[in-house]
């Protein structure tokens, strides 16, 4: 079942066209991932498959277009910015139950929820400590944690695991893949060939708002593209190729 699909999307903000002709899908369990240089528009894509943009023309169905309202598709996802979306005064046990509270979470549904969603990133809601006292990593596991209170069937992250420690990163990955073998369907952007290349189960690479490649894993293994060296170098021939034809 295809959860989410992009059926020739185009945005623009104001006049300035930033993605265009964007069509791809997202299976039940597969982990998609978005490679591209800054400002290759995956954050446009995120936000849009996260229905906080509304594209300026196509479409995107979301579970075969049984579900249109966005109140219900949003029930259904979880959404992890770029940017940490915390309390900072509050402690992280404090930040999940308030954010749980918001998705109706309550007694000791919220109490349990949000204990899960913690030990999925390796987070105890035993310290004491204020958001604004951790460290960067600490506070992107918690922001993850948060997206994931509600339990969702699709998951948005914007590099997730960008400018962080090692161990956190660990944690972050360990997590995705968790939550793929439970099924959960995962769109994420990231600057990562290494990262994508171990995690995803399709990549899309974008260049200056288009889809320059859509491959499955299995069809670049098939090739032996599927190391970071051969990956980047036929990447690469196709920057110079562009470059040359100009
Ligand atoms: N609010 C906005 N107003 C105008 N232009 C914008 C806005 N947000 C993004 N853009 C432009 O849209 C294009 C795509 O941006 P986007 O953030 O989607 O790219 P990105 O691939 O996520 O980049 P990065 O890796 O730096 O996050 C860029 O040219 C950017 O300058």
């Amino acid at each position: 079942m295809k959860i989410l699909e992009f059926q020739d999307v185009e945005y623009g903000y104001k006049t300035n066209k930033v993605i265009e002709a964007i069509s791809f899908t997202l299976g039940k369990g597969e982990i998609v991932g978005l490679l591209g240089p800054n400002g290759a528009g995956k954050s446009t894509i995120l936000s849009i498959a996260a229905t906080l943009l509304k594209p300026t023309k196509g479409s995107v169905l979301y579970y075969e277009k049984r579900l249109q309202e966005h109140k219900e598709i949003r029930r259904l996802m979880g959404f992890v910015p770029q940017e940490i979306a915390l309390y900072g005064n509050m402690t992280a046990k404090e930040n999940l139950y308030f954010f749980g509270e918001l998705y109706g979470l309550k007694g000791e549904e919220l109490r349990i929820k949000s204990e899960e969603a913690g030990e999925m990133v390796a987070i105890s809601l035993k310290e004491t400590q204020k958001i604004k006292e951790l460290s960067g990593g600490m506070k992107r596991r918690i922001n993850i944690a948060v997206a994931l209170l509600n339990s969702p069937e699709i998951l948005v992250m914007d590099e997730p695991t960008v400018g962080i420690d090692l161990q956190s990163k660990q944690y972050i990955l360990k997590a995705m893949e968790d939550l793929k073998n439970k099924g959960t369907s995962i769109l994420y952007a990231s600057h990562h060939t290494d990262e994508i290349l171990n995690l995803c189960t399709r990549i899309l690479l974008l260049n200056e708002g288009k889809i320059i490649a859509d491959q499955s894993i299995k069809e670049l293994k098939k090739y032996g593209l599927d190391t970071v060296k051969t990956f980047e170098e036929e990447v690469m021939k196709f920057f110079f190729q562009q470059k040359t034809t100009v």
